[in-house]
């Protein structure tokens, strides 16, 4: 099994992590809590509160298993798609897989990826939406004092399910997306290149940044959900379900709740995903 894709996903996924932190906070925040009145808002609140650091709230997990999740994501669609077209990475450019392979195998790397990504992700969300300002003398100490602290609370009071809350939503929310996610790469790469060459770091840069997008737009109701269920049992209600959670927050809140943290889903997924593919694919190339 080729494990350089594994190598290469882990180090354009840490890459485009950094890069992407802090969109990722406020639209946590924008996600399950009402305070904020939009996107500026919760910029400017976050940084008065908590200065810089508040953005970068919850990355040290992520750093840590995005090396387990990207290298998972990469590597079991590249594997896949050499199991359904035994071709190569390298042979891929001269005889393209069919666009129904590589949304299968998409999907396959989308579906094993969440149940790694599970965990790692609801102690992060949990983290962003912390917003007391760091170790004020006298104030009261937050509910968790870090990712270990986090992690080991909710297993002591919920077991090890505890840790998986929000992953059935996760797991639907990117097996569709990431098929949609490698489609749409593909299919741009291919449009600007002509018939078997490798596509430029430029058309790399844009058809990643794309991709992110077009993944992203279509996970984002799901994502509010799964951020919606991962928050429940501590200050939001709890929800009996998936199905319930979509019911009760769009009666409450209307259709639109569905879109809350679009605009900074997009604006996170271009730069974080031009990065992720250019480096990808460039680590691949470099190691021949
Ligand atoms: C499937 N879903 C849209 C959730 C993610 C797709 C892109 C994954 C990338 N690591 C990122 O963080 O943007």
């Amino acid at each position: 099994m080729p494990v350089e894709e594994f190598v290469a996903g882990w180090i354009s996924g840490a890459l485009g992590l950094v890069l992407g932190h802090p969109f990722d906070t406020v639209k946590v925040r924008l996600q399950t809590q009402s305070t904020y009145r939009g996107i500026a808002d919760c910029m400017v609140k976050t940084y008065r509160h908590e200065s810089l650091l508040g953005f970068f709230k919850g990355m040290s997990f992520p750093i840590a298993s995005i090396a387990l999740v990207n290298s998972v994501l990469f590597g079991v669609y590249s594997n896949a798609l050499l199991a359904l077209t035994a071709t190569s990475h390298r042979q891929r450019r001269a005889q393209p897989p069919s666009y129904t392979h590589v949304f299968i195998a998409g999907c396959t790397g989308g579906f094993l990826q969440a149940y790694c990504l599970a965990p790692f992700d609801l102690i992060k969300v949990r983290l962003q939406n912390q917003t007391e300002p760091r170790a004020q003398p006298g104030s009261p100490p937050p509910r968790y004092r870090g990712p270990v602290h986090c992690a080991a609370s909710i297993f002591q009071a919920e077991g090890p399910r505890g840790l998986f809350r929000g992953a059935w939503a996760l797991t639907l929310r990117d097996t569709p997306t990431l098929g949609i996610y490698f489609v749409t790469y593909e299919w741009l790469c291919r449009k600007s290149t002509p018939d078997g060459q490798k596509p430029s770091s430029a058309t790399v840069l844009v058809a990643g940044g794309f991709a992110g997008i077009a993944s992203w737009v279509t996970a984002t109701p799901l994502d509010v959900i799964k951020a919606r269920m991962q928050m429940a049992g501590l200050k939001q209600r709890a929800y009996r379900g998936l199905l319930d959670c979509m019911v009760s927050s769009a009666r409450q809140e209307g259709l639109g709740v569905f879109f809350r943290g679009l605009t900074i889903n997009s604006a996170r997924a271009f730069p974080v995903n031009a990065v992720t593919f250019l480096s990808y694919e460039h680590l691949l190339h470099s190691w021949g």
